[in-house]
């Protein structure tokens, strides 16, 4: 298992953001986290990436503990988040460039991520001339710089009408070869029954389900995804 979460709570004040949460995640999935507003996810998911602590129950990633932060963790883990940091002033070839040197990877590994999400016709405009789409592009080649083994994506889509969306589905499939893990928190269930593996639906902090799409549809007996988070989240 490449992530395993043990019995994981977490509280802010009087609220449960995370209630016994319990979920194992195996190398090379595609693995979606759905839920409502609130459910509990991106809580959930910054405690897996040892952004903040729980307060109880264990996380191991990569065979490691996430927190206290471990700094040879994070280097095998590429975050992409909706407040993804870029320097702005800079092209988006350049931006790529000092992401590399700061992980310490040869500077052709930016030229390699720009082709690789499709943004080498967009390699000299500044990064602050970029489109939604393209900054979302440009984070998620980020997150990639360093080869990691295990990649988070928050929403890539968020920003995308929705054409750009279904072709971004392209770049998202290819995006865990060679086993890479991949924990990808969304709303969007088309997208989420398109391109994952398996998905877990939190609601209130609480696991309600943890399935491949298929195997949800079928227990529901849903004709699509959707259909079968609505049924499992209003019952
Ligand atoms: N730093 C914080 N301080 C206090 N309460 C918080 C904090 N972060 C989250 N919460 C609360 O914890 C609960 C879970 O929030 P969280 O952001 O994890 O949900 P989510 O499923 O990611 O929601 P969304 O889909 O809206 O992003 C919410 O009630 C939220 O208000």
């Amino acid at each position: 298992m490449i992530i395993e979460i043990d019995d994981v709570r977490k509280r802010y004040g009087e609220r449960n953001a995370v209630d016994g949460v319990t979920l194992s995640i195996e190398a090379g999935e595609f693995f979606g986290v759905l839920g409502p507003n609130g459910a509990g996810k991106s809580t959930l998911v910054e405690i897996v990436e040892g952004l903040r602590p729980a307060d109880s129950g264990t996380v191991t990633v990569l065979g490691r503990t996430p927190w206290p932060r471990d700094l040879d963790l994070l280097a095998r883990m590429g975050i992409q988040t909706q407040s993804s940091a870029f320097f702005t002033r800079h092209t988006a070839i350049e931006h790529l460039r000092r992401v590399a040197a700061l992980h310490r990877v040869p500077r052709e590994r930016a030229d390699e991520v720009l082709q690789l999400v499709g943004l080498q016709d967009v390699a000299e405009t500044r990064v602050e001339k970029l489109s939604g789409g393209q900054r979302q592009r440009l984070a998620i080649a980020s997150a990639l710089t360093h080869d990691p083994e295990l990649l988070f994506l928050d929403e890539p889509t968020a920003a995308l009408d929705p054409l750009a969306r279904k072709q971004f589905w392209g770049l998202l499939k290819t995006l865990s070869p060679a086993g890479r893990t991949i924990v990808y928190t969304t709303h969007h269930l088309d997208e989420a029954e398109a391109l994952c593996d398996r998905v877990a639906i939190i609601q209130s902090g609480r696991i309600v389900a943890v399935d491949t799409p298929a195997g949800l549809r079928q227990r529901t007996g849903s004709a699509n995804l959707e259909d079968a988070y609505l049924k499992l989240v209003a019952a």
